[in-house]
């Protein structure tokens, strides 16, 4: 085989790369944004091919990927591996990392730092970070290096147990106010986007007009100007329960397990590997191989092959 090029690559470009730019005129024309999360090459060629405008390496690889029970532990040498592999995968899609809990909120220096590695070792478009109050001036440090910021209100789930739990947010009223003011906050430190998680749609109804960002929302309700939803969520990857703002466009678990039950069956029964799997060898040369065995053993009749004539 030559040095083949991946797979999309031979696709002919049917859009032009979105951009911060792109994203804030979708806005403008009211066209809904489309984002996803994906966490690795072929979860980003999929997204690309079904043409999402953003793609999210989420920190929630911690609980989809890793199979830990909330996002915390999440590193930046995961994600940025994880946000590498995705990049490979996409070519218009614009590539957001979440910076995982630990890794900006200590300092503005920490926070740029981190949001570094996002942009230098996987070429993400954007980094992404949970909060308000001092995170603003996170996200207005990280924006004065160059790099955009896209902030997260509403439920945090870094900071879940804070908050009591992984609860929907913005329920009573000095909560939904304070939100108002941490959003407006991020728009005014730069953030070229905001996420709203959990919180009641009344809510995000509220703050929608007072936002000439991209607000993308989960579990906001229908009027953010786009949606976004966990890769394992949408496709029906993960076995048990989600949370309410997930609906399941497939149920993959269910087929995976099918398929690879029918795979052990086959092995099992000797079904599999067929001969159309299997490896030939001129017949001369299998001859010629097994003389050379009964050379070496002193004695012949082996046929080791493996596969009956
Ligand atoms: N698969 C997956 N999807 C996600 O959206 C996600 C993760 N994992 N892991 C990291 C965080 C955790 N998230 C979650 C997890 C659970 C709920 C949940 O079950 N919430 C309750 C709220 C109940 C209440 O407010 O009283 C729900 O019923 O929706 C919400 C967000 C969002 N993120
Ligand atoms: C759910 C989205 C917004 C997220 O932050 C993640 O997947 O980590
Ligand atoms: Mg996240």
């Amino acid at each position: 085989m030559s040095a083949s090029p991946r797979v999309i690559d031979q696709q002919a470009p049917s859009r032009a790369p979105v951009t911060v730019t792109s994203l804030l005129e979708k806005k403008h024309h009211g066209e809904k944004i489309v984002m996803v999360t994906a966490y690795d090459y072929p979860s980003a060629t999929v997204v690309e091919a079904a043409g999402v405008d953003m793609v999210l390496v989420g920190d929630s690889a911690a609980t989809t990927v890793l199979g830990l029970d909330s996002t915390v532990p999440a590193t930046v040498d995961e994600l940025v591996m994880l946000s590498r592999a995705v990049r490979r995968g996409l070519r218009t899609a614009f590539l957001v990392s979440d910076l995982p809990f630990g890794s900006y909120e200590a300092s503005d220096l920490e926070a740029v730092k981190s949001a570094q590695r996002f942009v230098k070792e996987a070429g993400a478009q954007a980094v992404k970070l949970e909060g308000g109050g001092v995170m603003v001036d996170r996200a207005r440090a990280i924006v004065a290096a160059g790099i955009p910021v896209v902030g997260h209100l509403g439920l945090t789930p870094q900071t879940a147990t804070a908050l009591g739990g992984l609860r929907a947010q913005g329920k009573s009223a000095a909560q939904a106010t304070r939100m108002v003011a941490d959003a407006l906050a991020l728009q005014e430190a730069g953030c070229c986007a905001l996420v709203l998680e959990a919180i009641p749609a009344a809510v995000a109804d509220e703050l929608m007009p007072l936002l000439e960002i991209p607000v993308i929302g989960i579990g906001a309700g229908a009027s953010t100007d786009g949606q976004v939803l966990v890769w394992h969520d949408l496709l029906g990857l993960l076995e048990g329960r989600t949370a309410k703002f997930v609906k399941q466009y497939a149920h993959l678990h269910g087929q995976m397990v099918e398929a690879v039950r029918g795979y052990a069956t086959e092995v099992r029964q000797g079904e599999f590997p067929a001969r159309e799997h299997t490896y030939a060898i001129a017949p001369e040369e299998l001859q010629a191989f097994q003389s050379s065995l009964a050379q070496l053993h002193g004695h012949g009749d082996h046929d080791i092959s493996g596969y009956p004539a």
